[in-house]
């Protein structure tokens, strides 16, 4: 438990472990924010569009042709898809997921080594949390600025357990990596040169988010994470298979909340605002939010990618004529993730700092 101006937060873990059937009042949301499994589209009714990264890389046979067409219609229709032959080792996704849980069961007088203090986004605990007033997500979350160097805070990198920094930096390093060829893409199938996008990034801001979900004995009035949408351009995300349950990653489609399958091996690839921006909104980022279990914990290992806080990113020349008018401003990418982080996770709100009256 930490005091602070926003009261009292506490470790999901340590509550899990001293009252296993409490959930405080902090934690229980109102009912219209609650998950109803019976409001969720039924399970294998519709499939999130499954995306071979190696196809679309073969670029101009029809293998590739066809791919960029399929991750079109993803990023225009869902805003989400999965990745598969992505290039990074599922080995190295084993460790990432096995330092991390390492991580996760260290007393919690260890974790508390590494704070994230009120206000920040780096370390162990709760981020974005500002209020008292405000309902807590039932989830532990470790973060970590990874790329540029600059943004790295060594102190909260963790001494044990001992392989956990070696991982993270190569699983980010592979990332990048399926980072930037999505990216050049995703430029393609907007009908722009492979850089294009890229090009505006400038030295791309990478950061690595654990969350681990204890189960909760009342899943059906706790939210794991709040809906929101990411401020990032794109976000990677890696959740491990796991037995039928309507627990998990949820997005917001048609206004229905729709459950996403994990996929062994494969990742989860969202449109974050800054796409959408981009994009002058041909693309949109996508509410999504995170539901607990009564029996399972849960891990997701997300990688948020984005440009460098110095780039001004508003809607390209190419993608605005009399049909299709500017819907954003330009603005300062930095200015747009402090304001980002500086408010609790509320849907797409932050991108009001974007759009254009
Ligand atoms: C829900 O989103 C986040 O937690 C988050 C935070 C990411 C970051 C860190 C953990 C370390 C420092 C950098 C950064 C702010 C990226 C989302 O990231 C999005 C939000 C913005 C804005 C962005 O660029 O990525
Ligand atoms: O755990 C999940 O599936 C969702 C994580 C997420 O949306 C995030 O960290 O931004
Ligand atoms: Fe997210």
């Amino acid at each position: 438990m930490v005091m602070s101006p926003v009261g009292r937060v506490d470790d999901v873990q340590e509550l899990r472990r001293r009252r296993p059937t409490g959930v405080p009042a902090r934690f229980v949301r109102d009912e219209d924010e609650r998950p109803n499994p019976d409001a969720l589209v039924p399970p294998m009714s519709t499939q999130l569009p499954l995306i071979s990264l190696s196809r679309l890389m073969e670029g101009k046979g029809d293998d590739g042709r066809c791919e960029l067409y399929r991750l079109a219609e993803a990023c225009r229709d869902w805003g989400f898809f999965q990745v598969v032959e992505h290039g990074v080792d599922p080995e190295l996704m084993e460790r990432m997921e096995k330092v991390a849980t390492e991580f996760f069961m260290l007393p919690v007088e260890e974790k508390r080594k590494y704070p994230m203090t009120p206000g920040k986004v780096q370390g162990y605990g709760q981020a974005f949390v500002f209020s008292e007033d405000q309902k807590l997500d039932w989830c532990n979350m470790f973060a970590l600025g990874v790329e540029p160097r600059a943004i790295r805070i060594p102190e909260l990198w963790p001494k044990t357990p001992p392989d956990f920094s070696e991982t993270v930096d190569r699983y980010s390093r592979q990332v990048r990596k399926t980072c930037d060829e999505l990216l050049s893409c995703i430029s393609r199938s907007l009908g722009l040169r492979d850089a294009r996008l890229r090009e505006t990034f400038g030295e791309a801001v990478q950061a690595v988010r654990m969350n681990y979900y204890p189960p909760c004995s009342r899943p059906d009035l706790v939210l794991g994470l709040s809906p929101h949408s990411d401020g990032s351009a794109l976000t990677v995300l890696q959740q491990s298979p796991r037995p039928a349950s309507s627990a998990g990653l949820q997005i917001l489609k048609d206004g229905k909340w729709f459950h996403v399958h994990p996929i062994p091996n494969a990742f989860v690839i969202n449109i974050g605002d800054t796409i959408e921006v981009l994009s002058n909104g041909r693309y949109k980022s996508v509410e999504h939010r995170a539901v607990t279990d009564g029996e399972r914990d849960r891990l997701s290992l997300v990688t948020f990618y984005a440009p460098s806080y110095d780039v001004e990113v508003g809607p390209l020349g190419e993608l605005m004529d009399e049909g299709n008018p500017r819907m954003y401003r330009t603005y300062n990418h930095g200015e747009y993730s402090r304001n980002y982080v500086s408010q609790r996770l509320q849907g797409k709100k932050p991108l009001d700092f974007a759009k254009l009256p």
